[in-house]
């Protein structure tokens, strides 16, 4: 097999959140293989840095050799590098290279990560193809203040013309604001990129990724606007995903995207096979409604983002004219069905629910729910207010919640004019769902 090869050049971060960890990290998840020599071993976790460990310019250089004489190196992203005799190794031996430069000047608890400003300024900035400052950096760098997007476009020009960086990207997270904005500058136009803002907390590390994650992408032959663009919808995911795992501001999980998909692809596969178990179980057909069963499965229910992460059968699960059950049609991510909008909305109330199915009310399958052990909860639909389609399973969990405080695994109602009477039940796995209908059908004897 063969990867492409990028490489790192940054501090170690005991806490496997920043540097040189969450480098190597970001780039495995994008394919390419990552290698990394090391300027300084931090003592750090999420609380913060306790101490600093510089490793010489002559051991620095012993690294880059190492490296440089052995593999294929497309690109370079460098981060904590302490003062001018390692930044004159880097340049020296790496000036030749695509790089990616992280201008980490200070961490976020404060320490100065470059030791040297003045330093960094004309020995390693000059030789970078990509620069991607936040807002206190690109302060920092062009010397201008900056409070509004404007202010970020005037730094992004001057740090372009001081140090003649062809791709400037001056990242907005720091500023005020519904939406991040960052602005990206080349020295002929500007490129101007909107994010929704994400509430998070667990932000260590934001930087590291990101720029490595450009750096991998330009090594596997994406041009820099192209690499920005997916740096950018990955790191969404990565920051979504930022890990409670310590008493400080834990790190954003680079993993986040690769996991996703991988738990896409469990999702397809149970689905198929819970196609399968309806399609065979015997009277099956007695579950379905007048208007057809659905069934809405997710990710594991903390990487629910939204309905891009909860699949449904496009065609539903049919009861023919027969009495054949059949799901004609495969099933789909983000298709805004009831069962799929339902699903969402009761994970949003903090319930780990995983799977959720409608099947027809009746009283004894009531009945026989309550024997099996779920919490059972009666709605009436002739309390919803006239709202269109699309908004019934919002109100119907806001109702409950509001009643109960929690969301039961089993909502049903009697119905109301035009409206079938439903239930509605929701497992914390595929498996219990199929073990839970499975007992239904042993019990009903209609
Ligand atoms: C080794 C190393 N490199 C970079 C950072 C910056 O990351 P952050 O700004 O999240 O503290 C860090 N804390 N440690």
């Amino acid at each position: 097999m063969k990867k492409k090869v990028s490489m790192a050049v940054g501090g170690f971060d005991t806490g496997g959140g920043a540097g040189i960890e969450s480098d190597i990290k970001a780039m495995e998840s994008v394919g390419v293989h990552g290698v990394g020599a090391i300027t300084a071993i931090t003592s750090q976790n999420t609380l913060g840095i306790r101490e600093i460990l510089p490793v010489s310019p002559k051991f620095l250089a012993s690294q880059l050799s190492a490296i440089l004489e052995d593999f294929d190196v497309r690109t370079v992203k460098t981060g904590m590098i302490l003062d001018a005799d390692q930044m004159k190794v880097v340049s020296d031996l790496l000036y030749h290279k695509p790089m990616v430069v992280d201008p980490v000047i200070y961490a976020k608890d404060g320490t100065k990560l470059i030791g040297d400003l003045d330093a960094f300024k004309s020995i390693l900035l000059t030789k970078a193809r990509v620069v991607t400052p936040n807002v206190p950096e690109a302060e920092a760098l062009s010397g201008e203040k900056i409070r509004s997007v404007e202010d970020s476009r005037r730094a992004a020009k001057k740090i372009h013309e001081t140090y003649s960086v062809p791709l400037v990207v001056v990242k907005g997270g720091h500023l005020q604001g519904e939406e991040v904005v960052d602005v990206v500058y080349d020295g002929s136009s500007y490129l101007v990129l909107k994010f929704p803002r994400i509430e998070q907390r667990h932000t260590h590390g934001t930087g590291s990724v990101f720029a490595s994650l450009m750096a991998a992408l330009m090594a596997k032959g994406l041009d820099e606007y192209r690499a920005l663009e997916r740096a950018s919808s990955l790191i969404k995911d990565a920051i979504y995903s930022g890990l409670e795992i310590g008493k400080g501001v834990g790190p954003v999980d680079p993993m986040a995207r690769l996991e996703i998909e991988a738990m896409k692809y469990r999702v397809f596969e149970e689905m198929r096979e819970f196609a399968d178990f309806v399609e065979r179980r015997e009277n099956f057909h007695r579950l379905i409604p007048e208007v057809q069963s659905n069934l809405a499965h997710g990710v594991t229910p903390n990487y629910v983002r939204g309905l891009q992460d909860i699949a449904t059968f496009r065609g539903r699960i049919i009861k023919r004219w027969d009495g054949r059950v059949v799901v004609g049609l495969p099933p789909v991510f983000g298709y805004p069905t009831h069962t799929a909008r339902l699903l969402l909305s009761i994970i949003q109330k903090g319930e780990t629910a995983d799977t959720l199915m409608n099947i027809r009310y009746d009283s004894t399958l009531v009945g026989i729910f309550r024997k099996i052990g779920y919490d059972v909860v009666e709605v009436d639909r002739t309390k919803e207010p006239p709202h269109g389609e699309g908004k019934t399973m919002g109100w119907l969990v806001e109702y409950v919640y509001s009643e109960y405080g929690r969301i039961p695994n089993v909502i049903y109602d009697r119905g109301a004019v035009g409206k079938e009477a439903m239930i509605r039940f929701w497992t914390s796995s595929i498996q219990e769902m199929m073990d839970s209908l499975d007992s239904l059908l042993k019990e009903w004897k209609p």
